[in-house]
């Protein structure tokens, strides 16, 4: 069986986690899941999950944990025997335990971006809202003005891109991102005996690396070349629940 690759890749609103995952599976050939889109899909198709969740995901409020995981954890069972790449999930620290439970993961990249650099990004942001298409009016602008590429319809921008509401989110993502950060930092190695005496929230896993900068275009090679070396000696070949779940 081919080698399988499990990632995620965090960072706050605007930090280029769409631009990047898009590269990603491009060139890596991996499965992308998007947990904001799988969400408003479920919602623009009425099934009970987006009746479930329409009310959080209109509101910009994070789903509740044990509702996420119990939409998300069986979307990834039933990727087995594919490598994916999540973006958007896991957000908190019970997502990523629920996560751990099912799943060792292989590496997750974290962005840290400056926040005048998210400011003016995200204030240029434009959306097609039918399929979560992201364009920026000065980096990546669509063909048309004003107009999705694929179906040519109107673009809109997000209540949320706003300057004081991106502050907020801002904040609110690293409240909640922090914990899980420190989950899977690179940290002192624990002996089994120390690792099985603590409780899962306190182990780290060493698989968290962390790309800083403004332009998605000079981090994108440093996550490249990361991505090459470790999906080459990546000895995982089947899904296997974390050792300390
Ligand atoms: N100017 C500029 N814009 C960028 C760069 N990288 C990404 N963008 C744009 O910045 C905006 C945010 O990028 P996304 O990929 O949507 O960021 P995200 O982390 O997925 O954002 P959320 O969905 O809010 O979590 C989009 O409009 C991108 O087109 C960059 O290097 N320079
Ligand atoms: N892991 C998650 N946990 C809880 N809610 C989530 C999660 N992922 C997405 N959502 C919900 O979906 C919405 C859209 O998510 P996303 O596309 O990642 O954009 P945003 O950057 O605005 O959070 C969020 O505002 C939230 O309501």
């Amino acid at each position: 069986m081919a080698k399988l690759f499990r990632t995620a890749i965090m960072g706050p609103p605007g930090s280029g986690k769409g631009t990047i995952s898009k590269r990603i599976a491009q060139n890596v050939g991996l499965q992308y899941l998007s947990s904001g889109h799988f969400l408003r899909e479920g919602i623009a198709a009425n099934t009970d999950a987006g009746v479930l969740v329409k009310g959080y995901v209109e509101r910009s409020m994070l789903v509740p944990d044990h509702l996420m995981s119990r939409l998300m954890l069986p979307r990834l069972e039933q990727l087995t025997g594919h490598s994916w790449l999540l973006d958007g999930f896991p957000r908190t620290i019970a997502q990523a335990k629920a996560l751990n439970d099912i799943c060792q993961m292989d590496l997750v990249i974290s962005l840290n971006i400056p926040f005048e650099t998210l400011r003016e990004r995200v204030s240029d942001r434009w959306i097609h809202p039918a399929s979560g298409r992201v364009y920026n009016m000065g980096f990546n602008p669509p063909q048309v003005q004003g107009r999705d590429d694929v179906t040519g319809e109107p673009l809109i921008q997000h209540a949320d891109d706003r300057p004081e509401a991106l502050q907020a989110r801002l904040r609110h993502y690293k409240d909640v991102a922090k914990p899980v950060m420190n989950l899977y930092k690179k940290s002192v190695l624990l002996s089994n005996a120390e690792a099985a005496s603590k409780p899962l929230g306190s182990l780290s896993q060493g698989i968290l690396y962390q790309f800083s900068g403004t332009d998605t275009d000079r981090i994108w090679p440093y996550i490249s070349s990361l991505l090459s070396t470790k999906i080459s000696t990546q000895p995982l070949d089947t899904c296997q629940p974390s050792a300390q779940a």
